[in-house]
């Protein structure tokens, strides 16, 4: 393996091999979405592509919930009450910007994961079973030309926000995926190159 620059797909590959690598090396967070999000036909597909992540025991620890449309103003007062729950001393109004978050995007996926405590399949396998799904989400979000956006912080790991999102106490919500139409396409970020990296292992006798 040629670790010393960035891949390109080689000229005897196919034109659907260019096609897929393209796309997958253009992939980019996107901030802030604007309308139009997918349709539920092209929803389907994103979470077809979900259903495509390895999965160690077929456990399908995976949950997902869609905010969107109306539910995105109770959404809001979700995020303003458990953001006041977490910090009772602050005026109500100070956190009422919590709300605007609810809008940011046409659509919210909240990433869960529902770890099965009886497996043999330790919890960690099962929570990168989930963001290996979630990842898969969002290179089809790209490819269906949509920006998507992971977001977590506080209120992911807020149990009331748990609770309020219809989730089990079992249950452990793992991110939001914002998505929709980027408001701008900016230029493709630069990223690190892999051979920072990757090593080759030679064996226990090279060192
Ligand atoms: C599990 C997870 C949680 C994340 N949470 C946040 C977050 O709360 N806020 C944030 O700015 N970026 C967060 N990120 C990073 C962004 O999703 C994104 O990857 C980053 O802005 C870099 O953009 P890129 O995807 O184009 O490399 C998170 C990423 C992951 C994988």
């Amino acid at each position: 393996m040629d670790n010393s620059q960035s891949g390109n797909v080689d000229d005897t590959a196919s034109r659907p091999q260019h096609a897929f690598f393209d796309t997958l090396l253009s992939r980019q967070s996107h901030w802030p979405l604007a309308e139009p999000g997918p349709s539920e036909t092209e929803l389907g597909l994103i979470f077809d592509a979900a259903m495509r992540a390895p999965d160690h025991g077929a456990l399908r620890p995976w949950r997902f919930a869609l905010i969107r449309d109306d539910a995105r103003a109770e959404f809001g007062d979700v995020l303003v009450d458990v953001a006041a729950r977490r910090e009772p001393a602050k005026p109500r109004a100070e956190l009422e910007h919590r709300r605007q978050l609810a809008y940011t995007a046409p659509l919210i996926i909240v990433i869960a994961a529902a770890p099965c405590a009886d497996s043999h399949v330790p919890e960690t396998e099962q929570l990168l079973s989930v963001g290996a799904a979630a990842m898969n989400m969002l290179n089809a979000i790209h490819a269906l030309g949509y920006g998507g956006f992971w977001a977590t912080g506080a209120d992911a790991y807020d149990p009331n926000l748990r609770a309020a999102l219809d989730f089990e106490p079992s249950e452990r919500v793992l991110g939001f995926i914002f998505v929709g139409t980027p408001k701008s396409r900016e230029p493709s970020a630069v990223r690190a190159s892999h051979s920072l990296y990757v090593r080759e292992w030679l064996g226990r006798a090279s060192i």
